[in-house]
């Protein structure tokens, strides 16, 4: 709920909210769940530049109060099945920064920028209450983690790490931009791992994120922005 003032009055409205998904059949199931003019979605590209710009550019064009990056992801085994749905308390950037003989040194390290974005605490929980998704830190990686070894190393850097994918931090940097709370829903289409494309069950994870958007909707048309 938005409090707004006009021709001297007090009134609420529901917030405005955008949903930036990657590809077309994201932003589709996405938009199946939805009624009313409040939650617009877009499709703004795979990968955290493309998802960056698009997200920026849409929040020139138009004034809104939540930007939600949303789609399908991988999800670490065992706490995040394929099917399941995960929302970020934490959105990371997994390979920003640079390697050492030591190991990987995030950017933040090396005196740079930030690599997490913390969404508000309050709507994190409303919405795993809602939906049923666990909570826990999504990564944006630039490269699909294809190797057992490598979702063993991002584990070990990321312990509380759920699941991966592509956009989110960059949707993120794009909201923190133009002053906006960002948030991530995923619905886990494949494990992180070893890759096997075929066995991705992006069906599921679509119909999964449809679900959960009919669930979520209500939570964020009645989001008070104050409540962070
Ligand atoms: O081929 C299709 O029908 C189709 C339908 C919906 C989405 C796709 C994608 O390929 C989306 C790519 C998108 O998915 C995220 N993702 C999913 N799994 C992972 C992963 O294991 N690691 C990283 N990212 C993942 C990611 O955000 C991509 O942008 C295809």
């Amino acid at each position: 709920m938005v409090l707004q003032v006009q021709e001297g009055l007090l009134t609420t409205s529901s917030p405005r909210v955008l949903v930036a998904t990657a590809v077309p059949a994201e932003r589709d199931a996405v938009a199946r769940a939805l009624t009313g003019d409040r939650i617009s979605v877009i499709a703004v590209g795979v990968g955290p530049a493309a998802a960056a710009a698009a997200t920026a550019t849409a929040l020139a064009r138009t004034p809104y109060d939540l930007v939600v990056s949303a789609g399908i992801a991988g999800g670490f085994q065992p706490e995040a099945p394929v099917g399941s749905l995960v929302v970020a308390d934490e959105i990371t950037v997994a390979d920003l920064g640079a390697e050492t003989s030591d190991g990987f040194l995030p950017v933040t390290e090396l005196g740079f920028g930030t690599v997490t974005h913390r969404p508000p605490a309050a709507l994190v929980r409303a919405l795993a209450t809602a939906t049923g998704a666990r909570p826990g830190t999504v990564l944006t990686v630039s490269t699909v983690t294809g190797t057992a070894a490598r979702a063993a190393e991002l584990r070990a850097r990321h312990p509380r790490a759920l699941a991966e994918a592509m956009e989110g931090f960059g949707v993120a940097e794009a909201a923190v931009a133009h002053g906006v709370p960002v948030l991530e829903l995923r619905a886990v289409s494949n494990p992180v791992g070893p890759r096997d494309r075929a066995a991705w069950r992006i069906g599921d994870a679509l119909a999964a994120l449809t679900e959960g958007f009919g669930k979520c909707a209500p939570v964020l048309e009645s989001w008070n922005p104050y409540d962070q």
